[in-house]
């Protein structure tokens, strides 16, 4: 105390302290306690002693920008991406995968124990992702009428500023990397991107200015089918121009077989988003096809298909396990999508109905269950808000799989009223699983958790969780 009964701070901003790193928290940055405190530290990993400096000082935590390591990790590996600490992608390269493994199961664990306030909840060891580089059916990569230059292109002469074909610096709308090879994606994903950026950058028609909202070349969006090796490229601009799209798509088609697909999606909104308003096809069909497991699914330009394929297989065969059906059961499906989930249980399931907001998922959904000659899956639109409490039916298994913000508290209170014996929980951030998991914690016991990794090198983590209703 300093006399005046307020509690002393062991930092302040702008002081430089010596850390040592305990562990990694949810996000991906190095924690460490300073007389209790907790400070956060970018590019740290745990078991490392490094120099840093306050940034930002609250009464609870801290936040300081790494100087200098002053004795690395032992779990500390060499970077495989020349990206890696500009491009915010795969912040975790760094650190040994079967330690990334271990980190996320502490935080997942960790998530329950503190916001979710269970104890003694069986998490199970992450499941390991194979492959882990080049696992990322789909990219998206940003024109940028400007280049953020890297410190050491910074030196470099006859660059050009003007033109950029990449990826964000974390946390910015504006700053793109000029990026030559994302290693998450696979080949020739990366020969594509470079076609498209010679063919753009030739063609002297400007890329679209994140500021000015002037300009073509907004977006371009690769997608893999696993199953059939083939592509998918979309190209987003500002503005229709068949004349300078066709023979793009023409040289693609030509230099790459896999290549089956090539659109132009068309979008005169501000947002940056890779949605186009309208599309043309330029090239083969206006999809391509997957698979997940035995049932397939064509994917067009806008559909949502998770994003790691071999992943949401070992994703929906833990949600299977734990949905534990014997064919007589009716399971719902909140925030259903494309209806995969729906479709991957159909089989030992009477009957599945999957509620979803977005009309164009559920669109995909109705053609995917026609695909699969799947006959006994329904979908209901609109916002589970408003659509589970009209729904007609008794639910034997309730599987939730919401957005990353999680459950709106109102459909927690109304899954409660709904009272289903199961629920399984599919989640990407235990942090509001944890959460919810609360909120229910009155009638449901977390029986187990298995989190899976999707997106190795990344500090994302996803989540199955089993729910039983108390007797
Ligand atoms: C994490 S995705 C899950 C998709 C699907 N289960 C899968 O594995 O592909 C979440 C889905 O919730 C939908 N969604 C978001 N808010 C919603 C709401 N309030 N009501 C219904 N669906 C919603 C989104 O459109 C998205 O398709």
């Amino acid at each position: 105390m300093n006399g005046v009964d307020q509690p002393v701070s062991p930092v302040r901003k702008g002081q430089a302290v010596d850390l040592e790193i305990e562990t990694l928290a949810f996000g991906g940055r190095g924690l460490a306690r300073v007389d209790g405190l907790a400070v956060f530290v970018d590019h740290t990993l745990p078991g490392d002693r490094v120099s840093a400096r306050i940034t930002r000082k609250k009464s609870n935590f801290a936040e300081a920008r790494l100087l200098e390591v002053l004795s690395p990790s032992p779990f500390r590996v060499l970077p495989q991406c020349p990206y890696c600490g500009h491009c915010g992608g795969c912040r975790l390269q760094i650190l040994d995968y079967d330690k990334q493994l271990d980190c996320k199961h502490e935080q997942v664990a960790d998530a329950l124990r503190h916001i979710g306030l269970v104890e003694n909840v069986p998490v199970h060891p992450v499941m390991p992702a194979d492959p882990v580089w080049g696992y990322r059916n789909k990219m998206e990569f940003s024109f940028a009428d400007r280049r953020w230059l890297l410190p050491e292109e910074m030196e470099m002469e006859n660059i050009d500023t003007s033109f950029a074909l990449g990826l964000h610096v974390p946390g910015t709308f504006h700053k793109v990397i000029d990026v030559d090879a994302c290693l998450l994606l696979p080949e020739p994903g990366n020969a594509i991107l470079g076609d498209v950026r010679a063919y753009a950058r030739a063609s002297g028609v400007p890329a679209y200015g994140l500021k000015s909202h002037q300009g073509f070349w907004r977006f371009l969006m690769l997608r893999h089918s696993v199953a059939h090796d083939n592509w998918m490229v979309n190209i987003v601009t500002a503005a229709e121009d068949r004349r300078l799209l066709q023979p793009l798509a023409d040289l693609l088609a030509d230099r790459y077989p896999e290549v089956v697909s090539v659109v132009n999606n068309i979008t005169a909104r501000k947002a940056g988003v890779a949605q186009g308003e309208y599309e043309i096809l330029l090239h083969g069909a206006p999809f391509i096809s997957d698979r997940l497991g035995r049932f397939s699914f064509d994917i067009s330009a806008n559909s949502f298909f998770q994003t790691n394929t071999r992943g949401a297989e070992r994703l929906y065969t833990v949600a299977r396990e734990y949905a534990g059906l014997t064919g007589s059961q009716t399971v719902v499906d909140l925030y259903c999508g494309t209806g995969t989930i729906a479709i991957w249980l159909s089989g030992a399931a009477k009957e599945v109905i999957g509620l979803e907001i977005n009309d164009s998922c559920l669109a995909d959904a109705v053609n995917n269950c026609r695909t699969n000659n799947v006959s006994n899956v329904r979908f209901v639109a609109g916002d589970v808000k408003e659509t589970l409490p009209r729904l007609d039916c008794r639910a034997d298994v309730l599987v939730i799989d919401p957005p990353r913000a999680g459950m709106h508290k109102d459909v927690v209170e109304q899954v409660l009223a709904m009272a289903p014996p199961r629920i399984v929980y599919v989640s990407c951030n235990p942090a509001t699983l944890a959460r919810d998991v609360a909120m229910l914690s009155e009638a449901y016991t977390v029986a187990e958790v298995q989190p899976v990794d999707m997106f190795p090198h990344t500090p994302h983590i996803e989540c199955v969780a089993r729910l039983d209703k108390k007797a």
